[in-house]
Order: structure tokens, then sequence, then C-alpha cells
């Protein structure tokens, strides 16, 4: 076997109202380093020792079963940039390294649309596996029989992300949210997220921020298990940024800020978020590579 490597993204999701639909894929990765061995091994990010049972192994061997093949004996080392549980779609990006990883193992050659009604019956909902295989920002639903997904082009926005050194399960977060919303309600949740993707589509990027903070479907729930909720975004939004969202199920936040300006605004927000890693991300715009 020629040595390869297997990079995922991390990812956005939400974006405000987009609520487990959509997601954008973010310059942090997290890398499988595949070569020949013997005996199988899988050295976590940070480990030395080989773990038989690790997440993204257990997720290869769940592809290998489904597809009916045996996957050859190999070392796998892996390395990751993507905090976990921060809202930052470690868990996504995880499942979908594990599916690549089986992929190129058991030469499965699976499409796109297969590695991503997999993965989604695995997470739960395709908003960060999505763009953790197409990278870029986009747009997915589930329907019985398929996954539709759209990808937006072109997102002329620099993007800082604060990181807290608090975890938050999104299992956790998820728990906070009502079971049903009253129509009314919902109807207004989800022309907040027409106007966004509209907004993005035509490049209104003040009315994009704008009605990016105004999600009702998680956000108004989530608040509260976040901190320096509001004054992250009310400094942001005095900094210049278009707007301000909770990265996924938190406790990540992430600003949308004019093209060029990320930076400046990046580091004064630093100087007051103790304790955060204040990163200004790229979008990526590939998706899961192999090299
Ligand atoms: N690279 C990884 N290796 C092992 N487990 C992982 C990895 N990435 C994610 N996980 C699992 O997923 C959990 C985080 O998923 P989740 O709560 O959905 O947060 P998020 O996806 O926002 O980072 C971790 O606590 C861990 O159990
Ligand atoms: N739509 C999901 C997204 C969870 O993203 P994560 O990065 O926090 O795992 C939700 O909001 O629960």
């Amino acid at each position: 076997m020629i040595p390869f490597r297997i990079s995922v993204p991390a990812s956005s999701a939400n974006l405000g109202p987009g609520f487990d639909s959509m997601g954008l894929a973010l310059g942090l990765y997290i890398h499988l380093d595949v070569a020949d061995s013997d005996k199988q091994a899988f050295f976590a990010h940070g480990s030395s020792e080989s773990e038989e049972n690790h997440f993204i192994w257990n997720i290869s061997k769940q592809v290998a079963e489904r597809y009916g093949v045996t996957l050859p004996s190999c070392s796998v080392q892996e390395t990751s940039e993507i905090p976990l549980a921060r809202g930052l779609g470690s868990s996504a990006s995880a499942i979908v390294a594990g599916i690549e990883l089986a992929n190129q193992l058991g030469n499965l050659q699976l499409t796109d649309e297969q590695k991503l009604a997999f993965g989604t019956e695995l997470e739960g909902h395709p908003d960060n596996i999505a763009p953790a295989i197409f990278g870029g920002l986009t747009i997915s639903t589930m329907l019985e029989d398929d996954i539709p997904s759209v990808r937006l082009h072109d997102i002329d926005l620099d993007i800082i992300a604060y990181i807290p050194e608090v975890e938050l399960k999104t299992e956790v977060a998820r728990d906070c949210l009502p079971d049903t919303y009253e129509r009314n309600y919902a109807a207004r949740a989800s022309a907040m997220s027409n106007i966004v993707v509209a907004a993005l589509y035509s490049k209104d990027y003040a009315l994009f921020g704008k009605m990016l903070e105004n999600d009702l479907f998680h956000e108004p729930f989530r608040k509260v298990l976040i901190s320096h909720f509001d004054l992250i975004r009310e400094n942001a939004k005095m900094l210049g940024a278009y707007g301000t969202a909770l990265s996924g199920a938190g406790p990540t936040m992430l600003s949308f800020v004019p093209k060029g300006n990320g930076e400046a605004v990046k580091q004064e927000m630093a100087k007051q978020l103790e304790g955060y890693q204040v990163k200004l991300l790229k979008i990526d715009t590939k998706g899961v590579s192999i090299s």
C-alpha cells in the first residue's frame, strides 16, 4: 500500500436560523496518515498507544460491514486541529474521516452522495457532514430516500471564531430545545432562514448579518448555556462585524466580518476574551481530500 493521508475540514453548523441544515467548512483539519502494517493499529491524536475501539476506526468498521468487505491491516495515525465538543463539527469530521478510510482501504468507490447518506445516518443531521464532504457553504436536508444538498459559492467574508476552554456536548445542547414549535413561530423562524440564504446568495452581507442574529430555532434556548453570548455579539458588532452566531450547538461563536477587516477585529476581540482562542479562519473549499 502506498502511504496516504486523509484530511477533513471542521465546520460550523446552523449559521443562525439554518438549524440542522446550513453548514460552512472551515480551515481546521483532522488528518489520518495511513501506512502498511502487519497488525491493525489506530493511534489517536496525542496518543502513542494503539486503540482498537477508536471512534473513527469503529465508523470504518461499520462502513465495511455495510458493504460486505474486510479492511486490510494498516496503521493509522490521527492528528487533529479541531477542538472537541466546541461546536466546530468534530464528530462529523471524524465520521467523514472514518467513512473515507473505509472507502480507500476497501476500494469501495463510494460516491459523495453515499458518503453523505451514511454520515447523516450516523450523525443524525446533515449540516456538518455535507460541508465536511463538499467544502464551502452547504444547505441540506433529509428526505426519506435522499439527502438533497446545495452548495453556495463565493462567500466573500472574513470569519472569526471565539473558542472557549469549556466543552459543550451537542447532545446536551440539543436537550435544551423545545420538541415542537407553534405554527406562527415556526413560520417566522423559517422565514429568517430563507432570508439568510437569499441574502448570502445576493451578497447582501449587511442583511445576512442582521438575519443571522434573528434565529428563533435554537439560540434563544441555548444562550443561557453560553458565557459572554451578548457581550461577544455586541462588541463584534461595534467593531464592524456583519453578524455573530453560535457555531453549531456552541459554545464557540462565529463572527462574519467584511473581507479584509478580520485580522483587526480578531485582535481587538482577543483583548476582551481572556481564556478564549480567538482565530481568523479560512473557508475550506475542498472538503474531504486524499494526498
Ligand atoms: N477525532 C475524534 N476522535 C474521537 N472521538 C471524537 C473525535 N471527534 C469527535 N469525537 C467524539 O465526538 C464528541 C464531540 O461531538 P459533539 O458533542 O457533537 O461536538 P462537536 O461535533 O461540536 O465537536 C467528542 O466528545 C468525542 O466523543
Ligand atoms: N444542528 C446541530 C449542529 C451541531 O453542531 P456541533 O458542531 O455543535 O456538533 C445543532 O445545532 O444541534
